[in-house]
């Protein structure tokens, strides 16, 4: 039986290196790229034709971040397919990031070198904003269009007798200290992308606890430091370019440096092929690169706490009352 596939932000980077993967891997599977910008979708549903010319690809117009793109995107996800297989939820932003240079040099010459490397812990803030549906544009991109998504998927992705599975494209930059239950959206603070990450890692979990039953698996993953749009908007281009030889460098310390989009999308290939039973809910997934170019995944327990999880999933189900009111 042909395997339904749907990848959010498909059309470029990381997403867009899975579905290339995915593709190569299994000849019969139906693939759906989910963009926000059409065009842009056609550009990736071209691409990935030229190489697999018998390919079923699809294109789904989806916004993650506005609620009723999300609403009309899933009732058009109904109407096409029975069932989804694997639900790849890959969109994702950092707007406006600011990088503290001081706190690069500082971490530079400490103990901490490698680990700041890989986690950015401490340098990376952003300025969040509004969108017109009133929600902050990061946790609604991130985390609650997601979410939104998967409570209208339900009758495809929850089947009696059937398994689907769920993967967050989370990153190792999702950070307790910069999540607040009191502040879901993280309207006070200056890390709204280490808070929605935190977020998904949590939701994944409480998504386990209460689907499970039902047929839903859901995992997270990070794709490791990979050159994307996203990276690009971090630091202008030239300069990524003038530092790619010691990024190379920093390879042989940090197997977290996977830079190329395909080793990036390794973790949600290498989930894929795995039965979802053996799989540990407290887990995230890393994709990473060894200094010689050997790509592998590796589970690493997550700083978690299960209550607070379950507190998140009913403010999520509580929100979504309201925003469905709204609508
Ligand atoms: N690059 C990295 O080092 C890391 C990336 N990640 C995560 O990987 C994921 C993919 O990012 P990456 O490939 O790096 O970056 P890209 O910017 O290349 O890809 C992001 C994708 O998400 C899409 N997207 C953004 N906002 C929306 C929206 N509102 N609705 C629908 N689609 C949207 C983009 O579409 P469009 O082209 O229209 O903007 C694009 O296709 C993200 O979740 C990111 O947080 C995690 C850790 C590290
Ligand atoms: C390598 C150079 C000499 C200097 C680069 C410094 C920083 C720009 C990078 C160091 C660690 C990087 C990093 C990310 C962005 C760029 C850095 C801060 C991420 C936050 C990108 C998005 C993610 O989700 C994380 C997993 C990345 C963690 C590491």
């Amino acid at each position: 039986m042909e395997k339904v596939v749907l990848v959010t932000g498909a059309n470029s980077g990381i997403g867009l290196a899975l579905c290339e993967r995915l593709l190569t891997e299994d000849g019969q599977l139906r693939l759906c790229l989910a963009c926000r910008n059409t065009q842009r979708g056609e550009a990736a549903r071209s691409a990935l034709l030229t190489s697999h010319s018998n390919a079923h690809v699809d294109l789904l117009h989806l916004d993650v971040g506005s609620v009723q793109s999300v609403l009309a995107a899933a009732q058009e996800v109904k109407a096409r397919y029975n069932r989804i297989d694997f639900l790849y939820l890959n969109a994702g932003i950092m707007p406006n990031p600011h990088i503290d240079l001081k706190a690069f040099f500082r971490g530079l010459f400490s103990r901490n070198v490698i680990n700041m490397f890989a986690t950015a812990e401490g340098l990376l803030t952003q300025q969040d904003q509004l969108n017109s549906d009133g929600l902050q544009e990061v946790f609604a991109t991130n985390l609650f269009g997601h979410f939104l998504l998967i409570r209208e998927l339900e009758p495809l992705v929850c089947r009696a007798g059937h398994t689907s599975r769920v993967v967050w494209t989370s990153s190792s930059n999702a950070r307790r200290s910069a999540f607040s239950i009191e502040d879901l959206q993280h309207r006070d603070g200056s890390e709204p992308y280490s808070s929605s990450k935190y977020a998904s890692d949590m939701l994944s979990l409480a998504l386990n606890r209460h689907k499970n039953s039902q047929g839903l698996f859901s995992s997270v993953i990070c794709p490791g430091l990979v050159m994307t749009n996203l990276t690009y908007g971090i630091l202008p281009s030239f300069f990524w370019t003038l530092i790619l030889p010691i990024m190379w460098l920093i390879r042989i310390f940090t197997n977290t440096f996977t830079l190329t989009p395909h080793n990036g999308a390794e973790a949600l290939h290498w989930l894929f092929g795995q039965n979802p039973e053996s799989l540990d809910p407290r887990a995230k997934y890393h994709s990473l690169t060894s200094g010689l170019g050997t790509n592998y995944t590796q589970a690493r327990q997550m700083d978690i706490d299960e209550e607070m999880a379950e507190v998140l999933y009913s403010k999520l189900l509580e929100l979504e009352r309201v925003v469905r009111k709204k609508e």
